[in-house]
């Protein structure tokens, strides 16, 4: 296996759906498999939350999904536990700074995919450094779906650190629905991650595919 080049990660990065089941009423697998056919580029298994799966359950659920993604040849990352990205050969990881460090994270999965979450232009310079293929940004706006998140900052947090020389791919996150979805591409971002957009709609399908479709056209005009 290669690194993952940065051109093919910000393809990747368009929509990118994060879920664990505390995130839907519904059966996770059947909430995946609805985003996955509505055209989600990137999965994210997210288990954490009140009456989250442990232990052998995660375990399983996770290559449930797992199984799903590689079906649509959609790359599966998984949240924070990196023993489970290795233990079921997991496409990569995604970590935050209050997770392993991304230099160690990077050393134990090779060259698989690692993401890293960045509030500022410090910590987006010091996970590049680190060997991160992307960057998480945000809350960009409220989120209902982390407890713990830090205050929204807006999109221009996403001009702030291309303007100030901030390359690597950014995949912007926090309260992006299909109608603010233009506005965070257009202000630097490489797509969009998404919780409740997606795993709390009526139609998982429909909105990823509105979401496709707004970053696409958000694209185009670049
Ligand atoms: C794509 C993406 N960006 C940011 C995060 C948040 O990571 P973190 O700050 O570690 O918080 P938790 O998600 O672990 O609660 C993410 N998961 N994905
Ligand atoms: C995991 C995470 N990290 C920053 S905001 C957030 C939650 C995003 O969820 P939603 O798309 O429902 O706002
Ligand atoms: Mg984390």
């Amino acid at each position: 296996m290669t690194r993952i080049t940065s051109e093919e990660m910000k393809e990747r990065l368009a929509v990118y759906f994060i879920m664990g089941t505390p995130n839907s009423e519904k059966p996770a697998e059947q909430v995946l498999e609805e985003a996955l056919d509505g055209g989600v580029t990137l999965f994210q298994f997210r288990e954490k939350g009140p009456g989250a799966f442990k232990g052998e359950d995660k375990a399983a659920l996770a290559q449930r999904l797992q199984r799903l993604c590689r079906t649509y040849g959609v790359p599966f990352i998984v949240n924070d536990d990196v023993e489970l990205a290795m233990a079921i050969d997991a496409d990569g990881v995604h970590v935050g700074q209050d997770d392993e460090d991304a230099r160690r994270v990077r050393e134990k999965i090779g060259d698989k995919i690692l993401g890293v979450s960045a509030h500022n232009v410090e910590e987006a310079m010091a996970a590049m450094a680190a060997g991160a293929d992307y960057i998480g940004v945000g809350p960009i706006y409220p989120t209902r779906s982390k407890d713990d998140a830090n205050e929204a900052q807006g999109p221009d947090i996403l001009r702030r650190l291309r303007e100030a020389g901030i390359t690597i791919p950014i995949v912007a996150i926090g309260g992006i629905t299909a109608d603010n979805a233009r506005e965070v591409m257009e202000a630097g971002a490489d797509g969009v991650s998404v919780i409740s957009a997606i795993a709390s709609s009526p139609s998982p399908k429909a909105a990823a595919s509105r979401l496709l479709e707004a970053v696409r056209a958000a694209r185009v005009k670049r």
